[in-house]
């Protein structure tokens, strides 16, 4: 694990963005397109708005969320319609969004017709995680209901998911699909999170889920 520290949240983001558009263009040269995968939740906004600015071949870049409430989009806790305000706007309004939520009454009554769209996206080009304080990313919460499922190498690459600390049902990509990922960072904000991140570091996943995905990837913290 790499762990890049900043001075503050702002240079976080310009920096983080710039590596991230890198990825993406690089990605873009050798391949028709590239697939991103990226975390809902609050940490990302500023990140988003810089590299949504950023002059690329956006067209060619498919984003889908690593996770999302089982809301309609439009709802307060909708990542699709958070995803929209901050990535999906300005110049990177061109990319192909992958939708990780329909109008099914449940999770599982909508991931069939949602999984098809994912075939032509594995291995993930460049993958942004979040976490979460008690240690969860995507929506792989510790002692969620179907944890061990999505955390099982033959897991199929959506899963709903339900846990205490998650408020409303869940979507998730799992674990193997995440692991497919050529690049992984991970975002993190505040001494809160460095300090449970570096107590996650040698967990068990399915006590600390971000571990899984932390041996390859480069960390970017600011308090
Ligand atoms: O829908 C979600 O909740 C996320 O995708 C989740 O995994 C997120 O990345 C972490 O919970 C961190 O969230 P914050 O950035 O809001 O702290």
């Amino acid at each position: 694990m790499d762990l890049i520290e900043y001075p503050d949240r702002e240079m976080l983001a310009m920096s983080l963005a710039d590596r991230l558009a890198s990825a993406l263009k690089n990605c873009l040269m050798v391949h028709d397109h590239a697939s991103f995968c990226v975390p809902g939740g609050t940490s990302p906004g500023e990140t988003f708005a810089a590299l949504s600015g950023v002059d690329l071949d956006w067209a060619r870049v498919h984003v889908f969320l690593n996770d999302e409430r089982w809301v309609p989009e439009g709802h307060e806790r909708s990542n699709t319609s958070l995803l929209k305000r901050t990535l999906l706007t300005d110049r990177a309004a061109r990319a192909v969004h992958v939708p990780l939520v329909n109008g099914a009454a449940t999770p599982e009554e909508g991931i069939p017709d949602l999984s098809g769209a994912f075939a032509t996206e594995f291995p993930i080009s460049l993958l942004l995680l979040g976490m979460g304080a008690d240690m969860h990313t995507a929506s792989l919460f510790p002692g969620a209901d179907r944890l061990a499922e999505a955390m099982a190498p033959d897991a199929p690459t959506l899963v709903p998911m339900r846990a205490d600390g998650a408020g409303e049902p869940r979507v998730t990509l799992s674990r193997p699909a995440l692991a497919t990922a050529m690049e992984t960072h991970v975002l993190i904000m505040g001494d809160e999170k460095r300090a449970v991140l570096d107590k996650a570091r040698t967990m068990d996943p399915m006590a600390a889920p971000i571990a899984a995905f932390l041996k390859d990837a480069t960390v970017h913290w600011a308090a």
